[in-house]
């Protein structure tokens, strides 16, 4: 029997249950949907990146203040974490959504059919309906939205050894707290987790190969971030990994210059692969960039009619809150129809980000050496935390804030931030910057709540030399 006497017809395709899964609302109840998962229903943002890792975060935040009591004249101690209850409360509260993600869609939508398996693309039937091979089943599809997001990197070195190491997608449901953990990889992945599991207890070795840990933020950021992990963690930089092993001891790492890091537990976080390179994409005719993100132009179209793209398998950014506008966007243009005249596009202008380590570091726009390469004029003021009453009050002695404006216009270029609250005090520098205020206005056209942390964001836009 053919795809189509079987009654495998759809007009929409979804590959990934992660953004791809809210593309499905009432706009979409007059059309037949095949959503495939191959994975947990709900992606990675909700099951194993951003959910539960900031609530992990969020207990290691609280040991942190804990230890910290003395400071400000507490008694207090930290006299160790319940691993296991904190694995529950996360995943008792996660699982079940995702669950019930699921559920809704199998069981209270009747034009929605959920594929749980691998599904790659077969080609088109002469037609032009595309051919989608899952499990056995083929489906075929007047238009497919592709939505497979990323999986974690293995370097060779890892993957060929028989050594057992974990990823994000395992590490959070570890059955204890290690004592010592190793980690390779120096981006956000590891920095989040050397916070959470060196403030709830473990002992973290954080291995980079070049000599800075998050060497992608503004290097005063990244130099600063690497200063403080000096003293939180055993930090080993300029390290070369040549294998790794299993010893009586637990797990040995070695290095090209003779040293080696001696572990229980091997967490490996050194970026993550689009998934386009699993999805037969060559038998569309769809390309991949060289970093293996799906082509597709600012509307979400890639090169094959009716196959759009979205989020971590196609965009510059492996961003949630991008994946979301990516998604907003292709739902709004399917709607619209693909040769529309007025399709939207991805505003990928100022797109910031936030590590949720200890401290928090937070960023949007350009670097100081990005703005310097593009030829713009500019100007720089660095404020520390500790210069405002906040910062006082909570004794910070690392925090800064970094602003890069447009001499003469005061355009605001970038702000690059590390300390308490990062990702919240940057906040109002993406509205100026999406809305188009200068340094200037934003200054001294609001009030700034006295004495909130913000004030550092004021002083440094203040101490610009416009
Ligand atoms: C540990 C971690 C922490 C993170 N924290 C943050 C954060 O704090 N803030 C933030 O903005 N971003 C964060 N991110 C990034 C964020 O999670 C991703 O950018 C976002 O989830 C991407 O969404 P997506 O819909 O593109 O892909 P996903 O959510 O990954 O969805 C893709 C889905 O497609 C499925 N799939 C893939 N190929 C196939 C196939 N061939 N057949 C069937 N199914 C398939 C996969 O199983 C997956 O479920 C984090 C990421 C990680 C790993
Ligand atoms: N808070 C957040 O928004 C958040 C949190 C986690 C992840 N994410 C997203 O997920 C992406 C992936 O995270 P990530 O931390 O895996 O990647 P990353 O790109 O942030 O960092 C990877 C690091 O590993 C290093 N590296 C690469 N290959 C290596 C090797 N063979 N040996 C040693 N080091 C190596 C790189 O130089 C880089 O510094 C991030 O870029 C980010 O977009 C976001």
């Amino acid at each position: 029997m053919t795809a189509r006497e079987a009654g495998h017809v759809v007009d929409l395709a979804i590959i990934g249950s992660g953004s791809g899964n809210s593309i499905p609302d009432d706009r979409f109840d007059n059309l037949s949907i095949a959503i495939f998962e191959e994975g947990v229903y709900g992606g990675t943002c909700l099951n194993v990146g951003c959910i539960p890792t900031k609530m992990f975060v969020y207990a290691a935040d609280v040991a942190d203040t804990i230890r910290d009591a003395a400071r400000y004249g507490m008694t207090a101690s930290f006299d160790g974490a319940d691993w296991p209850s904190i694995v529950e409360r996360v995943f008792g509260r996660i699982d079940p959504i995702s669950a019930g993600g699921k559920e809704y869609r199998v069981e209270r939508c009747p034009n929605v059919t959920v594929y749980p398996s691998h599904v790659v693309f077969d080609g088109r039937d002469p037609d032009g309906l595309y051919r989608l091979v899952t499990d056995g089943v083929t489906v075929l599809a007047r238009q497919v939205v592709i939505a497979a997001g990323a999986r974690p990197v293995i370097p060779p070195v890892i993957a060929d050894s028989d050594v057992r190491h974990y990823t994000n997608n395992d590490i959070m449901r570890l059955p204890a707290l290690p004592e010592r953990l190793i980690i390779v990889g120096s981006g956000y992945i590891a920095a989040e987790f050397a916070h959470v599991f060196g403030s709830l207890g473990s002992r973290v070795s954080i291995i980079a190969r070049s000599g800075r840990l998050l060497r992608s933020q503004d290097e005063d950021i990244s130099e600063r971030f690497t200063e403080v992990a000096r003293q939180q963690w055993d930090v080993r930089l300029n390290s070369d990994i040549t294998g790794v092993a299993e010893t009586t001891d637990g797990i040995r790492v070695s290095f090209a210059d003779g040293g080696h890091c001696d572990g229980d537990v091997l967490l490996v976080a050194v970026g993550r692969q689009p998934n386009g390179d699993r999805l037969g994409l060559a038998s569309i005719g769809v390309g991949l960039h060289d970093d293996g993100r799906v082509v597709c132009d600012d509307a979400g179209r890639t090169t094959a009619p009716g196959v759009w793209a979205l989020g971590d398998v196609s965009s510059p950014y492996q961003l949630k809150h991008v994946a979301n506008h990516e998604q907003r966007v292709v739902q709004s243009n399917l709607l619209k129809g693909w040769d529309a005249t007025d399709l939207d596009s991805f505003d990928h202008r100022y797109v910031p980000g936030a590590v949720f380590t200890h401290p928090q570091v937070a960023s949007v726009g350009l670097s100081e050496k990005q703005a310097r390469d593009a030829g713009h004029d500019i100007t720089v003021k660095v404020q520390n935390y500790g210069d405002v009453a906040y910062g006082w009050a909570m004794e910070d002695t690392t925090g800064l804030c970094k602003v890069i404006a447009e001499r003469g216009t005061g355009r605001i270029l970038g702000c690059h931030i590390l300390g308490p609250q990062a990702s919240t005090v940057i906040q109002p520098v993406i509205q100026a910057m999406s809305f188009g205020l200068d340094a200037q206005a934003m200054a001294r056209g609001q009030y700034w709540i006295h004495p909130a942390m913000p004030e550092v964001l004021e002083n440094a836009l203040l101490g610009l030399d416009l």
